[in-house]
């Protein structure tokens, strides 16, 4: 800095090298504690000084942690983060098997006072959580655990003020979307028909089947009210997930006490995708749908088998409604 001064200066600029030169080695501490003032608000306010990528890191997708069938949108950069406690989740999707609980994460973890785990964790285990900053909600997805006779004494065991949010969908359509992952994966699979009916005659169900089980949404909530409180819940539809996303995800934000940052405007109707996709993801300056296994096409099941499944599940149905004080529509 000295001998820069002295050139640009010349002689006659002798006198004043001293002054200049102590101005500028007094700029570049300033500089110099600016930069490092600037790195460590980041890093306390839980901003990332990088952009989206390492505070992304914070909540590491399915793909990032070998569960891409899922349909987790990919694109994060592991970067490492040590700041932030590692929870147990305040909040758990709990259910149901495809009823649009990957969406319901997605949305969700573009709210900043989200982290979230990608990949279903199936088990309590805090190691695998998240970091997250005091204010910020732990949450995971485990569609599995709606159905699981244990889980709800364990989440209990773990934390009985635990908020569960349960996304539901007509179970007829989602008896046939489970059919079709089970069939993605195992072309040779008989047909729903032959799994859904113990007897094609008498039109009898096959309630041991568990495409059809898990729609039997009234059941299973009958076992989880014996260790939490219906004010624990939330029921969400999955059909107004697709159709009305920032309308369904207000409910959301309210249920877990978080200011209601979305809304309309990260959500566009992706006309080839035929879903709702987000504008503006976290971790993303570009639009992103959903992954190839969610939203995929059915195949074609003869009406009369899903007229007899739609009657068979319609007094479950109206139970269900009756014990979450919700109306889903489904009949
Ligand atoms: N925005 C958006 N994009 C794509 N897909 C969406 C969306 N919102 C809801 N869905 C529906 O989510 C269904 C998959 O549900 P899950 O994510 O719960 O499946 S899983 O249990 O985790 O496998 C999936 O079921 P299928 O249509 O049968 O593939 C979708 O209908």
């Amino acid at each position: 800095w000295h001998r820069a001064g002295e050139q640009l200066m010349g002689c006659s600029g002798c006198r004043g090298r001293f002054n200049v030169g102590k101005a500028l080695s007094k700029a570049s501490v300033s500089l110099t504690m600016l930069l490092i003032f600037t790195y460590f608000f980041y890093c306390l306010s839980g901003l990332s000084p990088l952009g989206d990528a390492s505070a992304r890191a914070a909540a590491p997708d399915a793909a990032q942690l070998g569960n891409a069938s899922d349909g987790a949108p990919s694109n994060s950069i592991p970067v490492a983060n040590t700041f932030g406690t590692k929870k147990f989740p305040q909040a758990i999707i709990i259910g149901v098997k495809k009823g649009g609980t990957r969406a319901l994460l997605e949305f969700l973890r573009i709210h900043p006072d989200v982290r979230a785990v990608g990949a279903e964790p199936h088990f309590f285990d805090r190691s695998l959580m998240p970091r997250t900053l005091d204010g910020q909600i732990t949450m995971e997805k485990t569609p599995s655990y709606f159905v699981t006779k244990e889980a709800p004494s364990r989440v209990c065991t773990m934390n009985c003020q635990t908020k569960l949010i349960v996304v539901v969908r007509d179970p007829v359509t989602r008896a046939v979307s489970d059919y079709t992952q089970t069939l993605s994966k195992n072309p040779g699979l008989p047909t729903f028909q032959s799994l859904a009916l113990k007897n094609a005659s008498t039109g009898l169900i096959d309630t041991t089947w568990s495409a059809v089980r898990i729609g039997l949404y009234a059941k299973h909530l009958e076992n989880w009210l014996q260790h939490f409180p219906l004010s624990h819940f939330l029921f969400v539809s999955g059909e107004r997930l697709v159709s009305d996303p920032a309308g369904e995800m207000g409910r959301v934000q309210d249920f877990l006490g978080l200011k209601r940052v979305i809304s309309d405007k990260h959500f566009y109707f992706n006309q080839t995708k035929g879903f709702p996709c987000l504008k503006k993801p976290e971790g993303s300056s570009r639009p992103r749908c959903l992954g190839k296994s969610k939203g995929r096409p059915h195949p074609h099941i003869p009406p009369e088998v899903l007229l007899r499944l739609r009657e068979f599940y319609k007094p479950f149905n109206h139970l269900f409604y009756q014990m979450s004080g919700q109306d889903f529509g489904w009949d």
